[in-house]
């Protein structure tokens, strides 16, 4: 596969600058613990469409096959989601997020046969290699591919530039740095997509995913632009984990006013934010003190609810669960910790 192959049929208008993927109906998942149901992913695909977002990601929060014990139960199956999304989208790439190991190839397969046309594989990002398999797959059946390193912050960007290597030499066609804890300020972003950029060439693109946990996902998402990154993620009224994802409609005015071409009309997509995205959250992503601590401690956003869970159910503080959570470096697969950590914390309460 010649490097031009990799790129060439990456869905991109001429017209844009960059490609911006809405991801609510994925990453909000998990503020929503996974209950979408069938009219809210029409409704909320119809306005995001009618806005022009590009790309919109439908699938579990924790990705194809994340409804289980350990991460929640699905209200509706997340194919059955992707297939309405797909039949409502007129303009609008239906992507969809797998996790090796979460997930496996027959859900790549199935999500295709129900008209998703971008495949996503995340990896924790030193273990970009067990994503091999999946990008061949991927590629061989024509999908458009998406590589996500996911807790960027806890690497140096040579490492992180080593392992979007290893995806974009699988067939991933852009490499995602994923700030999935929303750690990272403004100047590590910037290393770490020139630091993709650099490795990758015109082998495959760079993505930035944002968390809003410090605040900055627009400034960061900015910051990666600038850096030089081709696509970038974000959710209509922040809605994702944690203190939610960059919020779109807000990206998309700041991309205005700085002369970078997104596609999206920034009316429509603040309406669609505010009238249609808004009524299908439980509630307002908030950057509140646990929020403020996934980011300053470096904790996965997805863990924020599964820490709730534990602190009420041991009496602990769910702030300092997630400090030590953060201290422990725990990655996606370890939410059982947290039951740990909950219970390290109450044997401290008792004994103080
Ligand atoms: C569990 C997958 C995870 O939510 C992917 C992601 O959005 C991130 O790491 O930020
Ligand atoms: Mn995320």
């Amino acid at each position: 596969m010649t490097a031009t192959d990799r790129r060439d049929d990456i869905f991109f208008e001429p017209s844009w600058d960059i490609r911006v993927t809405d991801t609510s109906l994925r990453d909000g998942s998990h503020h929503k613990r996974h209950q979408f149901d069938r009219e809210e992913v029409r409704a909320v695909v119809a306005a995001l469409d009618l806005s022009g977002v590009p790309v919109i990601e439908v699938t579990h929060g924790d990705g194809l096959g994340g409804s289980s014990f350990n991460y929640g139960f699905s209200k509706v199956p997340e194919q059955e989601l992707i297939k309405i999304a797909v039949d409502t989208a007129q303009h609008a790439k239906i992507a969809f997020l797998m996790l090796p190991g979460v997930g496996i190839k027959e859900d790549i397969v199935e999500a295709q046969d129900n008209g998703a046309s971008i495949c996503r594989i995340a990896t924790h990002c030193t273990e970009a290699d067990v994503s091999v398999q999946h990008f061949g797959l991927a590629r061989e059946r024509g999908l458009e591919t998406v590589g996500f390193l996911m807790m960027a912050h806890t690497v140096t960007p040579e490492k992180l530039a080593e392992q979007a290597r290893i995806m974009a030499d699988a067939g991933c066609q852009c490499v995602y740095v994923v700030d999935s804890a929303g750690a990272l300020v403004l100047e590590q972003v910037t290393e770490r997509v020139e630091a993709l950029v650099a490795e990758l060439g015109s082998d495959a693109q760079v993505g930035f995913h944002g968390h809003e946990n410090l605040g900055l996902g627009v400034a960061n998402s900015i910051a990666a632009v600038r850096a030089g990154a081709k696509q970038i993620d974000g959710s209509a009224r922040r809605f994702g984990a944690g203190a939610g994802n960059t919020p779109v409609e807000a990206f998309v005015g700041v991309c205005d006013k700085v002369g970078i071409k997104t596609g999206i009309d920034f009316f429509a997509i603040a309406d669609a934010a505010e009238d249609v995205v808004r009524p299908v959250m439980p509630a307002e992503c908030l950057l509140d003190r646990q929020a403020l601590m996934m980011g300053y401690a470096g904790v996965y956003s997805s863990f924020l609810r599964h820490a709730e869970r534990q602190a009420e159910r041991y009496g602990v503080s769910a702030a300092e669960l997630l400090v030590r959570a953060g201290k422990r470096k725990l990655i996606g697969g370890q939410e059982d910790q947290l039951i740990d950590i909950a219970l390290e914390l109450q044997r401290e309460q008792q004994s103080a």
